[in-house]
């Protein structure tokens, strides 16, 4: 009887190297999973999948880290594209710490995904974020910048996240992020959060006011201390 048990659980065990195309349709959107392959990084050695919106075009990626069972409660994070602060090295933002710190505590961890999606500026895009970032060079905060531009303060779409966790055999997850709407997200496309970590790094004197913001008006969780 063990052995068998062992032997379901063992076909369980999600294998990293997913090979076969898969569909799945939203309401009104389409997404594919297209391929995936070896990613080496700094950190540790992560897979990397390719996944697209049909309509759009947008292609979204998710690196995964070890195995798990459909069970497990999976470290994750689901990281907003910001070139300036993932790949530029920009203080403005704590993003690139954030996304240095969750992979991180996946290979310590021994296991999870990070799903890095499109999302450049909230939604808005990099150009509109530049634009928005010269408004607040000029006094308007995060918030005020977008709005002024026409845009809500956050235009972020995560349907595609349950496609993506599906797809890599995640169904419960501890998340990391300070943003409650992130895990309210999740919840409402059907995926367990079993818990928030916060990932409050990167707090520099040039994020600062930018911290605040998005705990005063987006409502993130940030330790206070950490923003005087
Ligand atoms: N429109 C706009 N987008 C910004 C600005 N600063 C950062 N971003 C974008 O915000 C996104 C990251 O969102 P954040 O609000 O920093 O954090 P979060 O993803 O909601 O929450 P965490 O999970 O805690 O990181 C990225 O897409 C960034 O490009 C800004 O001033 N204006
Ligand atoms: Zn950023």
């Amino acid at each position: 009887m063990a052995a068998l048990l062992r032997q379901v659980r063992r076909s369980l065990i999600i294998r990293n190297d997913l090979c076969n195309t898969r569909t799945m349709t939203d309401a009104d959107t389409a997404f594919d999973y297209v391929s995936s392959a070896k990613l080496p990084t700094r950190f540790g050695e992560f897979r990397i999948h390719g996944f697209v919106e049909e309509d759009s075009g947008q292609e979204h990626v998710a690196l995964s880290y070890g195995n798990w069972t459909v069970d497990d409660e999976v470290l994750i994070r689901i990281h907003s594209e910001c070139l300036t602060g993932d790949a530029l090295f920009s203080t403005r933002c704590d993003c690139g710490f954030q996304l240095e710190k969750a992979l991180q505590n996946i290979v310590e961890h021994g296991s999870g995904v990070l799903l890095y999606l499109r999302q450049e500026g909230r939604g808005i895009g990099l150009l509109n974020k530049v634009r928005a970032y010269h408004l607040q060079d000029n006094g308007m905060d995060t918030v005020e910048a977008n709005e002024h531009l026409g845009f809500d303060a956050d235009m972020r779409d995560y349907r595609i996240c349950r496609f993506m966790l599906e797809t890599l055999g995640v169904k419960r997850v501890s998340l990391m992020t300070n943003n409650p709407r992130k895990r309210q997200a999740l919840t409402d496309l059907g995926i367990d959060v079993v818990k928030r970590i916060p990932i409050d790094h990167g707090v520099t004197e040039h994020n600062k006011g930018y911290l605040r913001t998005k705990t005063e008006k987006l409502g993130h969780d940030f330790d206070p201390h950490l923003l005087k």
